[in-house]
C-alpha cells in the first residue's frame, strides 16, 4: 500500500482543477462522535440565522453559532455577528483538527440542520474577513449528508458524502473557483451538526 497515494484517502484531491478538497473520512470514532454530537447540541448557543436580502429580513430554519479566539465581528448577508468564546469541547475539536490538518484556525461557524429538508444553498466562503486562500476545515456529526461542489464557469460538479465524525478540508483557490452547497433531501430525518473552522483576519 502506498501511504502517499494521491488517488485515495486524505491525499486525494476531489477537485479536477483550480482548488483543493481533501476528505479525511472519519477522524473520530463512533463513541467520540456520539459524544460531540450530543454535547454540541446541548451546549452551543444555537440561534436561527438572520439574513437581509434586498432589505428584506429572512430567518432560516437551520440554526447557527459563531465562536472564536476573541470577539471577532463577522459580516455576511448584511448581518453582523460577534464571536462567542470557545467552549471546552470546541477547543478540543479545534486542537484535534489542527493536528490532523497541520493548519491553524481562530474561529468556527457552526450549523445545525434539524432534518434533511434543511440545507445550504450554493455559495463560497471567500468573504473579505477571511484569510485569502486560507484552509477551511469542515467537521460533521450526526446524519450523513451529501455535499456538492460546482465550478463557477464550467459548472462541473463533484459530490461526496460527509459522514458522522468526518473531516473535509477546502484549501488553495477552492473558494475563488468553486461554489459548494448542502443539498436538501427528504431521505434524511435526523439532525446534523457541522463545524467549519476558519481563519479570520483583522
Ligand atoms: O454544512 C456543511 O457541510 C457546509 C456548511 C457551509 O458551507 C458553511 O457554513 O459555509
Ligand atoms: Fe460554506
Amino acid at each position: 500500500m502506498d501511504l502517499f497515494d494521491s488517488t485515495s484517502g486524505k491525499n486525494k484531491n476531489w477537485l479536477p482543477k483550480e482548488g483543493i478538497v481533501n476528505y479525511y473520512g472519519k477522524v473520530f470514532n463512533q463513541k467520540e462522535s456520539d459524544f460531540f454530537f450530543e454535547t454540541l447540541l446541548n451546549t452551543i448557543e444555537w440561534k436561527n440565522d438572520e439574513a437581509y436580502i434586498f432589505g428584506k429580513k429572512y430567518v432560516t430554519k437551520r440554526k447557527v453559532a459563531w465562536y472564536g479566539d476573541r470577539d471577532f465581528e463577522y459580516t455576511y448577508s448584511n448581518a453582523t455577528k460577534r464571536a462567542l468564546p470557545w467552549t471546552k469541547e470546541l477547543l478540543e475539536l479545534k486542537q484535534t483538527i489542527e493536528e490532523e490538518t497541520k493548519e491553524t484556525f481562530n474561529s468556527c461557524l457552526l450549523n445545525l440542520y434539524h432534518t434533511g429538508e434543511e440545507g445550504m444553498a450554493w455559495h463560497s466562503d471567500g468573504e473579505t474577513d477571511l484569510k485569502k486562500n486560507g484552509a477551511i476545515a469542515s467537521v460533521s456529526f450526526g446524519a450523513d449528508r451529501k455535499f456538492a461542489f460546482k465550478h463557477r464557469e464550467t459548472k462541473e460538479k463533484v459530490e461526496l458524502l460527509l459522514e458522522h465524525g468526518s473531516l473535509l478540508v477546502m484549501a488553495g483557490t477552492t473558494q475563488s473557483h468553486w461554489l459548494h452547497r448542502l443539498p436538501p433531501t427528504k431521505l434524511v430525518r435526523r439532525p446534523r451538526v457541522n463545524l467549519t473552522f476558519r481563519t479570520i483576519i483583522g
